[in-house]
């Protein structure tokens, strides 16, 4: 089998890999994995009939990336800047992952959240070039005729999105799939998947918005969104062509709402290794977060009482994480359930009230409200906050502004250092500013976001302001799951992903509650090396090469394989030659 049906990748003589090209002349140009631009040497320009396209002096990837750096400084605006990047990735991949790697803490909010929310809401209008895949309403029926249709043929990880709730704005229908894009930049500039091995996919089940519907320039399918058993049997086709296409793939669910997200991950989690990237990864990346500030204030999790803001896919995967690291500490599920308030956008989940299926695992019981204060039928998020003493603040709900100087400050009544996070992405949807949290607490919560935010000054100290992103997770989640060949991704592989993130985090960065967005490589590696000895141990994996490894080698093995931005040489066959 050859990796692309463009060309091969081959190792000489000596053990070096290059490349072997089935195109040549100009088409060659064309094809981002393959173009170097002004890098062909002029050998290769003779060997692959390139001479006089390209102008004579021959520059290096150094010279390339000054060369679109400083175009890309020019640029004021953010989405424009997404655009610049984006067509470039599209021009000349190695190249855009050199140039990204080299700035990735200055590129990662333009390529991701917060811009990429941008990119999302305008992509009908700044659409160029076909990356991806989409299965829609219109090819489903020939699924698998189209399947082949995709140059790769090594495909290993795929991230895909129904597009039914991007980030925290909702139902987005085509232009989802620019989240799949910008979460599979992620995992080859951050956690070493090769580009060749990654495929971004849209599923075009249609959308709910008349606006994007009746608009002329709509570039998805223009119908309501399919639901129940055809929702179901549109899922199922896909699944399996792609699993038939590529059977060694891991996939990852996106952006899924709450209709459908638990219910896609359930049925096919044992079918395709996949996991969702919201509920899992963010459930992950909150609990090794809140685990770091619990550290950094002398405490533990299980001292904590918790109040979650937001049950869609976030809200009910960070609850859930919170429950299983406070069964880690020992817990029973009752002990663990009796400390975790968790609210949707109508008030606090108690049982007896009406809610969907998935929440009623974290409704509490009404007597443990009881004696509170509260006005209503249901408890707010404030009366919550003061009835349950909570001392850690998760959101996840979409809402921005909704953690108040009054809430914020009601937890000082209850511990001297709230742990406050405001999750929603992208920064639009924060429920909070970190920099008014920290104000209206003096300087004594603990606060990270979703989103990027720069640090903060306050009375002459500054506060860097960690990032609370599943960007900390998924990556090492799934090229660990890739370089094992799991059969599944397994909870305790995700828990072994939270639990590698914050040791990472102890030991390198003892001061913080997160990394900073330079380390996410480093980060990812060892994630991923976390996740392989964790499949190994569940029986999961079924890569021979790492049966019996020791951890250390474990980590060799995820180094080694890591992908870089750098050029190949070229070959051509000996029947090409
Ligand atoms: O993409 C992000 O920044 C994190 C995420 O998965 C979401 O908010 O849906
Ligand atoms: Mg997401």
């Amino acid at each position: 089998m050859t990796i692309s049906r463009y060309y091969d990748v081959k190792r000489d003589e000596r053990g070096k890999r290059y490349l072997e090209p089935f195109v040549t002349g100009s088409l060659l140009l064309g094809i981002p994995l393959l173009n170097k631009g002004t890098a062909f040497t002029h050998e290769e320009r003779r060997m692959l009939g390139l001479e006089g396209l390209l102008p004579p002096h021959v520059t290096t990837l150094e010279e390339q990336k000054e060369r679109n750096y400083r175009r890309y400084r020019l640029i004021e605006n953010d989405l424009e800047k997404h655009i610049f990047l984006r067509n470039l990735q599209d021009r000349n991949e190695v190249l855009f992952y050199a140039l990204l790697v080299e700035h990735m803490a200055e590129m990662l909010p333009i390529l991701y959240t917060p811009t990429v929310g941008e990119a999302v809401r305008q992509f009908s209008y700044i659409y160029r070039f076909p990356r991806g895949f989409t299965a829609s309403t219109d090819n489903i029926h020939e699924i698998e005729e189209a399947l082949q249709n995709v140059p790769l043929n090594d495909v290993r990880l795929a991230v895909a999105t129904d597009s039914s709730a991007i980030l925290g704005i909702g139902d987005q229908g085509f232009g989802g799939l620019a989240i799949s894009i910008g979460k599979l930049t992620i995992y080859t500039a951050a956690g070493g998947l090769g580009p060749d091995k990654a495929l971004p996919i849209e599923l075009d089940v249609g959308t709910n918005r008349a606006d994007l519907i009746n608009d002329p320039l709509y570039l998805g399918v223009r119908h309501r969104r399919l639901t129940g058993d055809e929702y179901f049997a549109f899922m199922d086709r896909f699944v399996e062509a792609f699993r038939k296409r590529y059977p060694n793939a891991v996939m990852q669910w996106e952006d899924f709402g709450k209709d459908t997200a638990f219910a896609v991950l359930e049925r096919y989690r044992k079918v395709l290794p996949s996991f969702n990237d919201d509920i899992q990864g963010t459930g992950a990346v909150a609990l090794a977060g809140v685990m770091a500030a619990c550290r950094l204030k002398g405490e533990n999790l299980s001292d904590q009482r918790f109040v979650v803001y937001g049950a869609g896919a976030g809200g009910a995967g960070v609850a859930q994480a919170l429950l299983d690291g406070l069964m880690r500490e020992g817990l029973s599920p009752e002990e663990a359930r009796a400390r975790l308030f968790v609210l949707d956008s109508k008030g606090l989940l108690l049982k007896g009230r009406r809610m969907e299926a998935y929440k009623e695992r974290f409704a509490q019981d009404p007597a443990r409200v009881q004696g509170w204060s509260v006005a209503g039928e249901v408890p707010t998020l404030y009366e919550t906050v003061v009835g349950a003493r909570a001392t850690v603040l998760l959101g996840l709900s979409g809402q921005p502004g909704s953690f108040t100087q009054p809430i914020v400050q009601a937890m000082l009544a209850h511990t001297e250092r709230p742990i406050v996070f405001p999750l929603s992405n992208p920064t639009s949807a924060s429920e909070a500013i970190p920099e008014e949290i920290l104000r209206w607490t003096g300087g004594k919560a603990l606060v990270a976001a979703g989103s990027p935010f720069g640090p903060v000054e306050l009375d002459g100290k500054v506060y860097p302001i960690g990032q609370g992103n599943n960007a900390f997770i998924f990556p090492g989640l799934g090229f660990g799951a890739v370089l094992a060949k799991a059969k599944e991704v397994s909870d305790g592989m995700v828990l072994e992903a939270a639990y590698a993130l914050y040791d990472y985090t102890r030991r390198h960065y003892p001061d913080r509650i997160y990394p900073p967005t330079e380390a996410l490589r480093e980060v990812s590696q060892y994630v991923a090396a976390r996740v392989i000895r964790q499949a190994l141990q569940e029986e999961l994996a079924r890569e021979e090469r790492v049966m019996g490894l020791s951890f250390e080698a474990i980590q060799a093995y995820v180094a080694e394989r890591f992908w870089h931005p750098r050029y190949l040489p070229y070959r051509l066959s000996k029947t090409q030659g």
